[in-house]
């Protein structure tokens, strides 16, 4: 059913000059890196050394996030759409994009069914939502022609958008329609085809436990599995039960055996693994375990590991190459601000701590970094 890269001549082509576009818009959005952009770079490439980065998530803080440089335009600063809202979650969409927002990129969109649209775009005026998405319950009169028909609308609609993206996160309140999940495999083919990194959260990595293929071997995949989501993967890929005396060797071993794709495993530390080694970020957060604190956590890994790229893209430009995974750079910065932002809110709110308030705490935690 997937396409596969290299298959096909004609669609080759077209990736090959997808992937060129996309390389000139890279360039072209780092045009105008700053002499602290270098310094910042220079803070990656020490990272990359081999120390754990453990004690260090401030630092990859610093070092990934790009200044306010009143010469930039808006865009620079990261664009990213989330892929997900459907009739039964409007909140989990809402949460990842707005936290790409608050974090400091400058554009968020949200793919989702029509629906679930109207609520989100209710929810805040600052996200961009285009009601593109259909569950099967909506086209159940509609044919098998009619149904590849609107299959292709939807991709035709998603690719007029998709090369301005630096990350999608696909996955935060998607569902489990398989209509719904089959026109989302295609959107996440073509990603790929284009070198769009991809996190996959939610239902997404319902999605992509039963095809696998969709990420296998893909570097700029990140997945960010809870306890379900990371036993059901550990399951599917290594036939295996959770092994909770082998965390690490575990977490290295699924990495590895789904291509080096990073794999962020929540829990109470954040494990985090590009199948090479294992790191982690254990830094305090917030006892409360309401739900949407992994939404904001999926937004947040999508804006720092683009931000991570356009170092490490810079680096390379000036031959000094990081050795960081930005990946997994992304992963180690996503998940210590949260943490830090979940920490504030629980000193306010103690209890009643919500996913709103931690999110309200994001830039709160994040402005002596400007
Ligand atoms: N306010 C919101 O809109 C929120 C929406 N959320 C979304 O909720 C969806 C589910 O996330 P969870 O973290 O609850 O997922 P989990 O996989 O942890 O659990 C989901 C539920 O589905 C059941 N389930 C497990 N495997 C299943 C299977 N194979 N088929 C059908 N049902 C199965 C589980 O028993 C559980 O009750 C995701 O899309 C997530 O993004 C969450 O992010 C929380 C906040
Ligand atoms: N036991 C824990 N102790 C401390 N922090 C935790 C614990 N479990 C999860 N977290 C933190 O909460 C964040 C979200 O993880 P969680 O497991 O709640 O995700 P989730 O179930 O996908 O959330 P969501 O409700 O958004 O879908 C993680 O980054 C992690 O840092
Ligand atoms: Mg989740």
């Amino acid at each position: 059913m997937f396409v596969k890269h290299g298959m096909n001549s004609g669609f080759s082509s077209l990736a090959s000059s997808a992937v060129l576009r996309r390389q000139q818009f890279l360039i072209r959005s780092l045009k105008g890196y700053s002499v602290s952009d270098k310094i910042r770079m220079e803070a990656v490439k020490c990272l990359s050394g081999g120390a754990s980065l453990e004690a260090n998530a401030e630092s990859v803080l610093r070092a990934i996030t790009p200044s306010l440089d009143p010469s930039r335009h808006k865009g620079q600063a990261g664009k990213i759409a989330v892929i997900g809202g459907c009739r039964e979650y409007t909140g989990a969409p809402y949460f990842a994009a707005i936290s790409a927002l608050k974090i400091g990129a400058d554009l968020s969109h949200v793919f989702c069914t029509e629906g679930a649209a109207t609520v989100i775009k209710s929810y805040s005026p600052e996200l961009i939502v285009h009601p593109i998405l259909e569950e099967s319950y909506n086209i159940s009169g509609v044919n098998d022609e009619g149904k590849r028909d609107i299959s292709k609308k939807i991709l035709s609609e998603f690719d007029k958008w998709m090369e301005r993206f630096d990350c999608l996160v696909v996955g935060p309140g998607l569902g489990r329609d398989p209509f719904l999940l089959e026109c989302v495999s295609k959107i996440m083919t073509r990603a790929r085809q284009s070198n769009v990194p991809i996190v996959v959260d939610g239902d997404g990595l319902f999605l992509v436990t039963n095809s696998i293929e969709l990420v296998s071997g893909y570097r700029l995949a990140v997945l960010t599995p809870n306890v379900n989501e990371y036993k059901r993967l550990v399951q599917k890929v290594l036939g295996c039960d959770v092994n909770d005396q082998n965390t690490h060797g575990e977490l290295l071993s699924l990495s590895k055996k789904i291509g080096n794709v990073t794999i962020l495993r929540k829990g109470k530390s954040d494990l985090i693994s590009d199948g090479e080694k294992v790191q982690s970020v254990s830094i305090y957060g917030s006892p409360r375990r309401c739900g949407g604190q992994g939404d904001i956590l999926s937004g947040s890994v999508a804006v720092f590991l683009s931000w991570a790229r356009q170092c490490n893209s810079a680096a390379e430009r000036e031959s000094t190459i990081s050795r960081t995974n930005p990946t997994v750079l992304g992963c180690i910065a996503g998940s210590a601000l949260l943490r830090k932002a979940a920490a504030l809110a629980f000193e306010h709110k103690k209890r009643s701590t919500l996913t709103t308030d931690i999110i309200e705490h994001l830039g709160q935690r994040y402005t002596h970094l400007s």
